[in-house]
C-alpha cells in the first residue's frame, strides 16, 4: 500500500497510508465502526479503486467478510465443491472445523458462525498467498476463534501473507497493528 487514500461516496474516509507485508507477515487494522477497515481491505483486494496511492500485490488473493461466496441454495459440501472446481482439490479437514455434520445444511441455514467456518473452509482450498480477513471472530465460539487463530499462524508460518481488518483482539505472535484513526485526513 502506498500513500493510500479511500473515498467513500462524498467523504474521504482514510489518506496517507502506506505499508508492505512481505512473505510470512501479519497486520492488523483497527478502528471504530465506519473508519474504513472493509473499505481498506476492497482496496487491497482490487475489489474498488483508492482515491490516491496504489496497492501492489504479488499472488493470489483470498478475501473473507461478512458474505461467504457460498451459494445459500446449495447444500454445504456442493457448496465447497464448487469452488473445489475451480480452486483444486487441496483436502480440507472440515472435521477440524466442525463442518462435518453440516455437509448436507442449505448454506443459508447454517449459523453465523457455522458460515464463518464454511468461509474459511474454502479460503484454506484455495491455497490463496494473500489472505484478507474481515472480522475474522465474528460470531465465532471460543473454540473456533482459537482454531482461526491456529490457521492464520499456520498461513504466515508457510510465507503466507496475512491482512486483519478488525476491533477485536486477534491472537497471533508477531502481528503489527495500525489504527486507521490515525490516517483520517
Ligand atoms: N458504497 C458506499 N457509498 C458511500 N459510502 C459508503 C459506501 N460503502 C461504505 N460507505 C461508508 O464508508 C464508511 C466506511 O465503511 P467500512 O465498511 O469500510 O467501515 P468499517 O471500518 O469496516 O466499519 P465496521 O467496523 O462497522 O465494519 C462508512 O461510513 C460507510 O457508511
Amino acid at each position: 500500500m502506498h500513500d493510500l487514500a479511500c473515498r467513500r461516496g462524498d467523504r474521504v474516509l482514510f489518506r496517507g497510508l502506506s505499508f508492505a507485508l512481505n512473505a510470512g507477515e501479519a497486520l492488523q487494522v483497527t478502528g471504530t465502526n465506519g473508519t474504513g477497515k472493509s473499505s481498506l481491505l476492497r482496496l487491497v483486494a482490487g475489489l474498488a479503486r483508492p482515491f490516491a496511492g496504489s496497492v501492489a500485490r504479488h499472488g493470489a488473493v483470498g478475501l473473507v467478510d461478512e458474505r461467504p461466496a457460498l451459494d445459500p441454495e446449495l447444500p454445504l459440501e456442493r457448496a465447497l465443491a464448487f469452488w473445489r472446481g475451480l480452486d483444486g482439490r487441496t483436502p480440507v479437514d472440515l472435521d477440524a472445523l466442525g463442518l462435518a455434520d453440516l455437509l448436507d445444511v442449505p448454506v443459508r441455514y447454517l449459523s453465523t458462525g457455522q458460515r464463518k467456518r464454511a468461509a474459511m473452509a474454502r479460503l484454506l482450498g484455495q491455497r490463496a498467498e494473500v489472505w484478507l480477513l474481515d472480522e475474522p471472530l465474528n460470531g465465532l465460539d471460543v473454540h473456533a476463534a482459537a482454531l482461526v487463530e491456529r490457521l492464520a499462524a499456520a498461513h504466515c508460518r508457510e510465507g503466507g501473507v496475512l491482512l486483519i481488518a478488525s476491533h477485536q483482539p486477534f491472537a497471533l505472535a508477531g502481528m503489527r497493528e495500525v489504527a486507521l484513526a490515525d490516517f483520517a485526513p
